[in-house]
């Protein structure tokens, strides 16, 4: 293990897909001939900082995940396990099989994350104790009430759209889940159960193109953005050779 390996992560990858809408569910469908969740998971295995990356996926596809693991060489996954109905549930799931002191929490279906946006991350919430990446919204939200009128627009200076790694003590992030089950209470993220737990979240600026693939417009979008993202790497390569 490297020295300065304090962080595990859990990737959840249990989620069905609803809003895709394809047979196979998303974190499968290929991105550059290779699954997404798997492009996910060599950002994190790549990183020096990472510790143990835990798994979560559906019951019916932990067997193939294992094999995944195996023919991409993700040596840092130290399980696969099988994950809820609910994310919440899912992450808690992976939080269970994990000791260290940091933990992340990261969609497998974010696989366009870059390293630095991920050290900005783990850096507040070492800093603070819990963070995550988020970006200001350009767009001005509104608040729209069932008969579609408008009743509220609240000041965009203070709203982020959240994403995820969401970087946390792992101690605290334990306590505060353990406390909304123990409540009923099921979030959309971690952020809002440490939230309701009573600690502070700070957010760290992320970038845009951390996208969540969610539905099928995503699916070229991310396309695009990993092609560029080949050619600059490329680019740099040869101007470091001097080609
Ligand atoms: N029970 C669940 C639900 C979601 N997730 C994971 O949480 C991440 C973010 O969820 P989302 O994008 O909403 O995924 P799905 O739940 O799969 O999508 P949908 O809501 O369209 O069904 C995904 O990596 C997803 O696999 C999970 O591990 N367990
Ligand atoms: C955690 C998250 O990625 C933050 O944007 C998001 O909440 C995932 O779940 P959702 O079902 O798409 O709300």
């Amino acid at each position: 293990m490297l020295a300065g390996a304090k962080w595990d992560v859990i990737v959840v990858a249990a989620g069905r897909g609803t809003r895709m809408g394809t047979a196979e569910s998303k974190q499968y469908l290929l991105l550059q001939d290779k699954p997404i969740v798997i492009h996910t998971l060599e950002l994190f295995e790549a990183m020096e900082e990472v510790k143990e990356i835990v798994l979560v996926v559906g019951a019916q596809d932990v067997s193939r995940c294992e094999e995944l693991l195996l023919q991409h060489h993700l040596h840092k996954v130290k399980a696969v396990a099988a994950g809820g109905s609910e994310r919440q549930h899912s992450v808690r799931i992976g939080l269970e099989l994990l000791q260290g002191e940091w933990v992340m929490v990261h969609d497998g279906v974010r696989p366009l994350v870059t390293p630095e946006a991920v050290r900005a991350c783990m850096a507040a919430a070492e800093n603070a104790g819990a963070a995550v990446l988020a970006v200001p919204v350009k767009d001005t939200i509104k608040q729209v009430n069932e008969s579609g009128i408008i009743v509220a627009t609240p000041d965009r200076r203070s709203l982020w759209a959240i994403q995820t790694p969401q970087a946390f003590r792992r101690s605290l992030l334990h306590e505060a889940h353990e406390a909304a089950l123990a409540e009923g209470f099921v979030g959309t993220d971690d952020a809002m159960v440490v939230e309701r737990y009573g600690a502070a979240v700070v957010v760290a600026e992320g970038d845009y193109t951390n996208i969540k693939i969610t539905t099928p417009e995503d699916l070229p979008w991310a396309e695009f953005l990993l092609a560029n993202r080949e050619q600059q790497k490329e680019e740099r390569r040869r101007e470091g050779t001097g080609r």
